[in-house]
């Protein structure tokens, strides 16, 4: 292990994901993650990627964070976003005074990162493709999806450009964007009609398949994207998303025509169920709402742009957690009263 040793901090289902390509391809991985079975699967069997994707199991080294000795040039953030300040400092002191972190989460991520560490050391990512942690040492791969990589101002130097070489070993359409911002809010937008669908048991593409709960992600959808808009951003879309359906003016069969695209790309993953259904139902957790979603009405207000339907979904996901709700279709209708 050296300076050029890739970080992977939080090996789950995206940082293992990630790691497992880059240490096939010959990279110098350190998978780095909380949970001590998966470390110790991880060493002792390597790591399994599994699903229609690819299938294979690679060796692999990983780490609990106290065990990590040394300063690194490159480490790659995975964790959830409500993890991410609490993770950020206790990979800072291996973090080398001209290294970098990438943050290969949803949300915006980047802000607390560059908070904690110096803009100049933050590089931003958007990830999109579909994997879920199964048990120690096992991965779901479900679907490819598009990955960007950016630098924070736009200006790509030559450590983004490096993440770029590497993000396109795993994924070869990985993009290089001077509008890193532009995928984030993108994702945000995505991001918030995909909390919606976790208010049911239903698969992603049955609920945005749902003509009766169209209105609900058309709602979303255009709060996020009006928010984006007042802070100047401009969303980019992918993956079926298509952020100009959402911008205020925007006639209503383009937003009909996004939901529908959508569903018909959730439909082919072996990942049937978002992360955040996931954090719920099976794993039984906390999810990302407030990190990823609450965030959004927050901005909102500095802007003076509404978001009722936003802090209503934040709401009944609180609801859920705390076991005041059920994941069902009466629940999502809960967002058709607004
Ligand atoms: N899974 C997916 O398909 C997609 C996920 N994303 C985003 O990627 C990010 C990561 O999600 P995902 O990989 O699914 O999450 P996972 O829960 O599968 O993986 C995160 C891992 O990091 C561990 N962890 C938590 N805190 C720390 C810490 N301080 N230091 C080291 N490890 C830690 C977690 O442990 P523990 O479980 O105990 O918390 C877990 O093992 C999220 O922002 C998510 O929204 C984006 C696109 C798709
Ligand atoms: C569904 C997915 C993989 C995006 O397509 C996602 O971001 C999540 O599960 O949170």
């Amino acid at each position: 292990m050296n300076e050029n040793t890739i970080l992977i901090w939080g090996a789950g289902a995206i940082g293992g994901t990630l790691g497992a390509y880059f240490a096939r391809a010959g990279e110098d991985v350190l998978l780095v993650d909380i949970v001590e079975p998966h470390v110790e699967a991880m060493n002792r069997e390597g790591l399994s990627i599994e699903g229609p994707v690819e299938t294979f199991r690679q060796s692999v080294r990983a780490a609990l964070p106290s065990e990590v000795k040394g300063e690194f040039k490159r480490i790659i953030l995975a964790v959830k976003a409500h993890h991410t300040r609490e993770a950020v400092r206790a990979l800072k002191p291996h973090l080398a005074a001209d290294g970098t972190v990438l943050s290969a989460q949803n949300g915006l991520n980047e802000i607390a990162i560059a908070e904690e560490v110096g803009a100049e050391r933050t590089v931003g990512c958007f990830v999109n493709f579909g994997a879920d942690w199964l048990e120690p040492g096992r991965i779901l791969f479900g679907n490819r999806a598009a990955v960007a990589v950016g630098a924070l101002d736009g200006k790509a130097t030559d450590a983004v450009r490096d993440y770029h070489r590497l993000l396109s070993i795993f994924e070869p359409k990985a993009v290089l964007t001077d509008n890193i911002w532009g995928y984030l809010w993108g994702k945000l937008g995505y991001g918030s009609l995909l909390f919606a669908t976790a208010l049911t048991n239903a698969s992603m593409s049955e609920n945005l398949a749902s003509e009766r709960h169209f209105p609900v992600y058309r709602r979303l959808g255009q709060e996020v994207m009006a928010v984006a808009k007042a802070r100047g951003v401009k969303p980019l879309g992918f993956n079926g998303f298509n952020p100009d359906a959402f911008m205020p003016g925007a006639d209503e069969d383009a937003a009909r025509r996004s939901v529908a695209d959508m569903a018909e790309f959730n439909r082919h993953t072996a990942k049937t169920h978002s992360g955040i259904w996931r954090d719920l139902a099976v794993r039984k957790r906390k999810t990302e709402v407030d990190a990823q979603i609450a965030i959004i009405a927050t901005l909102g207000q500095e802007s003076g742009v509404p978001t009722p339907a936003i802090r209503k979904l934040v709401g009944l996901i609180h609801d859920i957690e705390d076991g005041r709700r059920e994941q069902s279709w009466s629940t999502l209708d809960e967002m058709l009263t607004l």
